[in-house]
Formats: C-alpha cells, sequence, structure tokens
C-alpha cells in the first residue's frame, strides 16, 4: 500500500471537517471512493467513482479541488487527481501494469505489431490446444527450420490469435533483432488494395519490400484473403519468397486448408507443406483454469463457485468467458455489490440463456467491434468524434441493428446517445461506406463472422 492508500480515509475526514459536510453527504459522495492507482511518473491519481455517470459529474465539479488540498495536506503530495468509473479502470490498471507479460520494449512491440498481453506465460495449455502449443513453441525455439509453414486453425475466440504473438515474443525476446510482423489478412488486403489502387510502381514496390523483407510473418485470420484473387496472387508470391529464403510463415484459420473450397490448389498444396496443429473447444478444467489466470492477471478474488458457474455455462468461446468475468466486474462495481452466484446470474443473464441457446447479443457486437478496431468500449459508447472511434461506433449501431432485434432507442442508449436518430445516420453510413469501401465492407463481413460464426 502507499502512503496515500494508507492516509486515504484521513483524506476524505479531512475534507469533511473542513467543508463542514453532513453525514449524509459525506456518505453518499466521499465514503465510497477509493484510489484506483498513484500514478508518480504523471503526478496524478485516480480515484474510483462506483457512483455511475452523474455521480462522476457532480464529485468532480464540487470535490477536486477539496480532495487535491486534502491530499497535499496530509499526504504531502501535489498531485492532479482524475475520477475514473470502474468500467474504465480497467485501461487504467493495464496501462500501469507493473511488468507487462512480454519483456520486450514498446517499440519493438509495437513495430511487429503485438499485443504485449499474448505471451506464453499467459497462455494456459490445456487438452484442446497442447499440440497447437507445442508446435507453436517448436517453432518460436528454432524459426525458419523445422516447421515452415505452422498452420494453426480452430474456431472463432479459441487461442489462434494469442499463440502466434507468444510465437512472436518469443522469438524477439531470444533474438530482438529479428524482424517480425504479425499481420491480420485483412490489413494484408487493404494495403494491397490500396497500391493497387494507387497505381504507383514505387507504393506497390514498397508494399513487396515490406512483407518480404522480413525473417517471420504471422498471417492471421488467412480465409478472409481467400476467394479474392489478387491478395491469393500476392500472398502466393510473398509466401514462395519468405519460405525459399527459409523465412519462418505462421498462418492461422478457421478450417484446415483442405476443407477451404476457394483456396487455389497451388497455396493450398504450400500450406500443407508444415505443419497442422488445431485448437479446439476447451474442456471444463481448461475454462476453469483460463479463468482463473484472468482473476489473476487482473488482481480479482473471485468466490470459487461465481467461477464455476461461468466456465460450466460458456462453453465454446474463450473471447465469450472472458467477457463474462469482465462484465460481472464491471456490474459488480457499477452497483456496488458483492460478487456472488446471484449477481453472476443477474449479470449474465443475456450471455448465459437457460435453455443455453447463443444468442447474438449488443453486449457481444460491441465488445467484438472494440476488439476487432482496438478500441475501448468505453470510447466506443463515449462521445468522442474522433474518426477512428466514429466508424467502429457506427458499425457497432449497424451491427446491433442487423443482427439483434433490439429496437433503435435500445441501441442509442447502449451507445450512450440521447437520440435515437443518430443510430439511424450511423446505420445510413455504414450501409453507403459499405458499397464504397471495400475496407469497410470487409471489416464488416469479419467482424460477422466472429460474431456469429455459424
Ligand atoms: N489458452 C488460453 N489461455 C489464456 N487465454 C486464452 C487462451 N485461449 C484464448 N485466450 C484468450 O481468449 C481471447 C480470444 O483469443 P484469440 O483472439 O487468440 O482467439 P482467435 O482464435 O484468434 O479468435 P478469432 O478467430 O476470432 O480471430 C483472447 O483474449 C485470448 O487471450
Amino acid at each position: 500500500m502507499n502512503i496515500l492508500e494508507d492516509k486515504w480515509e484521513e483524506v476524505l475526514t479531512t475534507v469533511k471537517i473542513e467543508h463542514e459536510l453532513s453525514q449524509i453527504s459525506f456518505d453518499t459522495w466521499l465514503k465510497p471512493l477509493t484510489i484506483l492507482k498513484y500514478d508518480k511518473e504523471g503526478n496524478k491519481t485516480y480515484i474510483l467513482v462506483p457512483q455511475g455517470d452523474m455521480g462522476l459529474n457532480y464529485i468532480s465539479k464540487k470535490y477536486t479541488l477539496p480532495i487535491k488540498v486534502a491530499i497535499a495536506e496530509i499526504a504531502g503530495i501535489e498531485c492532479d487527481i482524475e475520477f475514473i468509473l470502474p468500467e474504465q479502470a480497467k485501461n487504467i490498471v493495464v496501462e500501469d501494469a507493473p511488468k507487462s507479460p512480454s519483456a520486450l520494449s514498446n517499440d519493438i512491440i509495437e513495430k511487429s505489431n503485438l499485443n504485449p498481453k499474448y505471451t506464453f506465460d499467459t497462455f494456459v495449455v490445456g487438452g484442446n490446444n497442447k499440440f497447437a502449443h507445442a508446435a507453436s513453441l517448436a517453432v518460436a525455439e528454432s524459426p525458419g527450420e523445422i516447421y515452415n509453414p505452422l498452420f494453426i486453425y480452430g474456431g472463432v475466440g479459441l487461442g489462434k490469435t494469442h499463440l502466434m504473438h507468444s510465437i512472436a515474443h518469443f522469438i524477439l525476446e531470444e533474438n530482438p533483432s529479428t524482424k517480425v510482423l504479425y499481420v491480420t489478412s485483412e490489413s494484408f488486403t487493404n494495403e494491397l488494395i490500396e497500391a493497387i489502387r494507387n497505381g504507383n510502381n514505387a507504393v506497390m514496390k514498397k508494399f513487396r519490400e515490406k512483407y518480404r523483407n522480413i525473417d517471420v510473418l504471422l498471417i492471421d485470420d488467412i480465409q478472409f484473403i481467400i476467394g479474392k484473387e489478387s491478395t491469393q496472387e500476392e500472398f502466393f508470391h510473398t509466401f514462395n519468397d519468405l519460405h525459399g529464403a527459409k523465412k519462418q510463415i505462421i498462418i492461422s484459420s478457421d478450417k484446415p486448408p483442405k476443407e477451404i473450397q476457394t483456396l487455389e490448389a497451388r497455396l493450398r498444396s504450400r500450406f500443407e507443406w508444415g505443419l497442422i496443429a488445431d485448437i479446439s473447444s476447451p474442456d471444463y478444467e481448461t475454462r476453469m483454469a483460463i479463468l482463473r489466470k484472468k482473476e489473476e492477471m487482473d488482481g480479482y478474488n473471485i468466490d470459487d463457485k461465481v467461477i464455476q458457474y461461468i466456465a460450466t455455462n460458456i462453453k465454446s468461446n474463450i473471447r465469450e468467458l472472458e467477457g463474462a468475468l469482465n462484465k460481472l466486474m464491471a456490474f459488480s462495481n457499477l452497483e456496488n455489490r458483492e460478487i456472488n452466484v446471484a449477481l453472476a446470474e443477474e449479470a449474465l443473464k443475456d450471455i448465459i440463456s437457460p435453455d443455453e441457446k447463443r444468442e447474438v447479443t449488443p453486449d457481444l457486437i460491441i465488445t467484438t467491434v472494440a476488439e476487432h478496431f482496438h478500441v475501448s468500449e468505453t470510447d466506443l459508447k463515449g462521445p468522442k468524434r474522433s474518426s477512428d472511434i466514429v466508424l467502429p461506433r457506427q458499425i457497432a449501431m449497424y451491427l446491433c441493428r442487423e443482427m439483434t432485434d433490439i429496437p433503435l432507442e435500445a441501441v442509442a442508449a447502449l451507445m450512450g446517445k440521447k437520440d435515437h436518430s443518430t443510430v439511424i445516420n450511423g446505420c445510413k453510413k455504414i450501409t453507403e461506406k459499405m458499397q464504397s469501401s471495400e475496407s469497410v465492407s470487409n471489416a464488416i463481413e469479419i467482424i460477422k463472422k466472429k460474431i456469429n460464426p455459424g
């Protein structure tokens, strides 16, 4: 515990005394506040506000200065303060995670396009992924030497991307100067379309150099380039160049090569040159272990029965398994209620339906869109107007309308909008963009498959 946390109660009591607050004001506004984090470097204290949007607004207007002053008086720290809602708290805590599972510098992680959390250390090995894990480790230990390409396949949200990134981290930790590039086949396709559209040889040359001048290429969800002739052609040449130079190629897909119907025979045979490993749905023990790992990483301490409840009811998709835990934590923080099975049943009723029918819920849509565009769910539902948020937000609205029966007003409320005309406009924009922009229609096709693989 740091000095601020240690003295927090005293800070709040000081505000109460100095500003002559009534007990009811104190109990309502100040007592529930806790320190989320004191960021020494940024000289900022993040204070968790469990009272929701309205509470946050009121408290920050009325108590920012009094709390700042009391912190300086009692703890001797002169810092800025920021009030944070529970659903935003995860981002803050993660940003400051004392050690990222990856030992690589941010620069390398960014250049290679990796997620710092996806390492072998954080990957739980179970019966469903034992072979794929072993194959991945073998490739990570001897890139370009034994199994080339490595082809990992399996259903949605089962850990293919996590494993690919783990390989990349491992290789870079062994040898940081290796040129490693992770790319989704969607980005590969979009970049290629851009290069072709540009019609400029220099742009095409740059594209080719980027992909052929690397040591390890990881290409995710290859099924999305299949059926697009020019992309298959380009990828075929990229593959040959890299493979010929003994550079490691790692591919993921939702199906094995022989079941990808539109895959050209010459590519299929190349994909089968190396090693093919599958990941299937996790069994109960593995689901429990994954939830426990997540609990440990996020610093939660949740009753066994609750973990068992989630692991028993969410079976086929690890993304949903993790999403359920996140949702439960946010629900408990917001409502300031203890986590138990009853609360889990209430919080997760949209995800876990009694007849076990898997429904497409707005929550799942929002989570998948946020993950696809690497933006936070809070931003997606918030007021930000920057283009990197607006497009995903409109896509989420569009998909809620297309894939669920919920009324316009409810979509608006979910996306933090007062007026449902925003949703109508958003959907209209997306319908137009799907006609005019291949990258938007591609993205929507991919997200829809992730939400509802059937
Ligand atoms: N064995 C595991 N141990 C720990 N976390 C896992 C494991 N498998 C999957 N996850 C987590 O589940 C989430 C989904 O995994 P990931 O994105 O790798 O799935 P995917 O198979 O690539 O899905 P998609 O087909 O949608 O691209 C990630 O947050 C990942 O960290």
